[in-house]
């Protein structure tokens, strides 16, 4: 059978950056929600940024996660160059635990956003719930896969600490 076209795209600045995206795809995947993962940095890779931006939404892809480290310019410059919205996940860095990550992502000019997250794994995890999110307004199935997957993390949380 084919595969199903990607609707989200998740693009990291490293293969170092894959241990915290990995989250992302993961979360995705639990989701049945058809993605691409990819390396790309503005910084070491400026043309395959340039590419995959410019044909992100002529292939058909609904929102990009983009996550990076330390001066992290890799969703800013996805977001100049398409109009896709892109979720950036600040990646813990060795030097400042990701405080360089953030702030590089989220302080962008007015109008260009990135709509960003928290630093490492829960931004990982939380950027794909939020682009599941976002494609659920248009596609039932994927609602109620959404609703299921909170109605369970729910019957996870004991009523009293043992
Ligand atoms: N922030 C960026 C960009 C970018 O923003 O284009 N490209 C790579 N990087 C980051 O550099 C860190 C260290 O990378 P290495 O581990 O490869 O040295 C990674 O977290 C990556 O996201």
């Amino acid at each position: 059978m084919a595969e199903e076209a990607p609707l989200i795209g998740i693009i990291m600045g490293s293969q170092s950056d894959w241990d915290t995206m990995r989250h992302a795809a993961e979360t995705l995947d639990t989701l049945e929600v058809p993605h691409e993962t990819r390396i790309v940095s503005a910084h070491r890779t400026p043309d395959r940024l340039y590419d995959y931006a410019k044909s992100a939404a002529e292939r058909g892809l609904r929102a990009i996660i983009a996550g990076a480290g330390g001066a992290a310019h890799l969703p800013g410059m996805a977001a100049a160059m398409t109009r896709v919205p892109v979720l950036g996940v600040p990646v813990e860095s060795k030097a400042l635990s990701g405080m360089d990550s953030l702030l590089s992502i989220v302080q962008m000019p007015a109008g260009i956003p990135v709509g960003t997250l928290a630093i490492g794994k829960a931004g990982a995890v939380n950027a794909a719930l939020l682009a599941a999110a976002i494609l659920a307004g248009t596609d039932a199935a994927l609602a109620g896969r959404l609703d299921a997957w909170r109605r369970e993390q729910t019957d996870k949380v004991a009523e009293r600490p043992q």
